[in-house]
């Protein structure tokens, strides 16, 4: 059973999965409860993308707390494991790295990043409070900087605009000098971590998932512009409020207890990556919607919002 409200994704995303006999579809708004017989709950719930969350920030508080409260009140009452989606940003501005999961981060309350970085901590501290008032069986992974197909092309993430931009041949806009680092996850390993904390015994987390391999956002795009062979010319526009400087997850306690390490390295996954970009969004739709015979209502009002955001 999926639920989405379609706030940052589109229909296109899940079209392969209907019509499939284990899959069922339903437009939901986590801020609102929701009852149902099930065993497990990944609650992934949350705009993730900066432009996306700080577009309604208040909206984005409420889907990390009361989206994770009525989560965590559907695993209580059927007594279903729940694994809540962390992040990266719960260490804020790091002020050590790498960042293991028994570092406490260096937070903004009261900044344009707060909504999402203080949402999360927030949902980890329900989550946890669950556990110890209520003893629901909870996991909790800290998910580091995840790409890949599946993007939206304007989900306004650093990975899919370089791509975008290089295979338009337009500017690459880096904020600030590009000496900030990220340590990119690709999806395949991202969602492989995640099945195995959650269908594991040893540890309930938080477990941070990531690669620990850094690179600083220039060469990110200097990688792009070789892969993709395009002719873009680095620009450099303002830093965004309270951008993190680095970050790259200690793994240490995901290799020891999930028997888990990224498999996929930058080079492979954006490669992968560009070769999904490069057909259009529109045609990679149409390819799905032939390959199972059915139509799908495409929410290309949703596109239209998403570059708007991203510009
Ligand atoms: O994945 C994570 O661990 C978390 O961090 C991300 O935040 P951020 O790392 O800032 O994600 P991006 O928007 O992709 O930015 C990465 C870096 O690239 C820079 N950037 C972004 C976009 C762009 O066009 N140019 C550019 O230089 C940003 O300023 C930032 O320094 C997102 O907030 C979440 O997806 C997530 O929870």
């Amino acid at each position: 059973m999926c639920l989405d409200n379609f706030f940052t994704s589109t229909r296109s995303g899940i079209a392969d999965l209907m019509g499939h006999p284990r899959f069922e579809f339903i437009r939901h708004d986590v801020t609102e409860p929701f009852y149902c017989e099930c065993d497990m709950v990944y609650n992934m719930a949350c705009p993730a993308s900066p432009v996306h969350y700080q577009w309604n920030p208040i909206k984005t508080t409420k889907v990390s707390v009361l989206g994770t409260i009525n989560m965590m009140g559907l695993a209580k009452r059927v007594k279903a494991r729940i694994l809540q989606a962390s992040t990266s940003e719960i260490y804020g501005d790091p002020e050590v790295t790498p960042q293991s999961e028994e570092y406490w981060g260096h937070v903004n309350t009261i900044g344009v990043r707060s909504c999402y970085d203080e949402g999360k901590r927030v949902a980890e501290t329900l989550a946890f409070d669950y556990l110890r008032s209520n003893n629901v069986d909870i996991r909790v992974a800290r998910i580091f900087n995840t790409y890949g197909p599946g993007m939206h092309p304007y989900d306004g993430r650093v990975v899919s605009n370089f791509i975008l931009q290089a295979l338009h041949g337009e500017d690459i806009t880096i904020y600030g000098d590009g000496s900030q680092t990220r340590s990119f996850g690709y999806v395949d390993d991202t969602v492989d971590g995640l099945i195995r904390l959650m269908n594991q015994e040893a540890t309930i987390g938080p477990v941070n998932i990531g690669n620990p391999n850094e690179f600083t956002v220039k060469e990110l795009a200097e990688m792009i512009i070789e892969l993709t062979g395009s002719k873009s010319k680095i620009v450099f526009l303002p830093l965004p409020g309270d951008d993190p400087k680095q970050r790259r997850p200690n793994i240490t306690r995901a290799k020891a207890l999930l028997e888990w390490e990224p498999k996929v390295q930058l080079r492979e996954g954006l490669t992968k990556t560009i070769h999904y970009f490069k057909v259009p969004f529109s045609e990679t739709v149409l390819n799905r919607q032939r390959a199972d015979g059915k139509h799908h209502t495409i929410d290309r009002s949703c596109m239209f919002i998403m570059r708007a955001l991203a510009s």
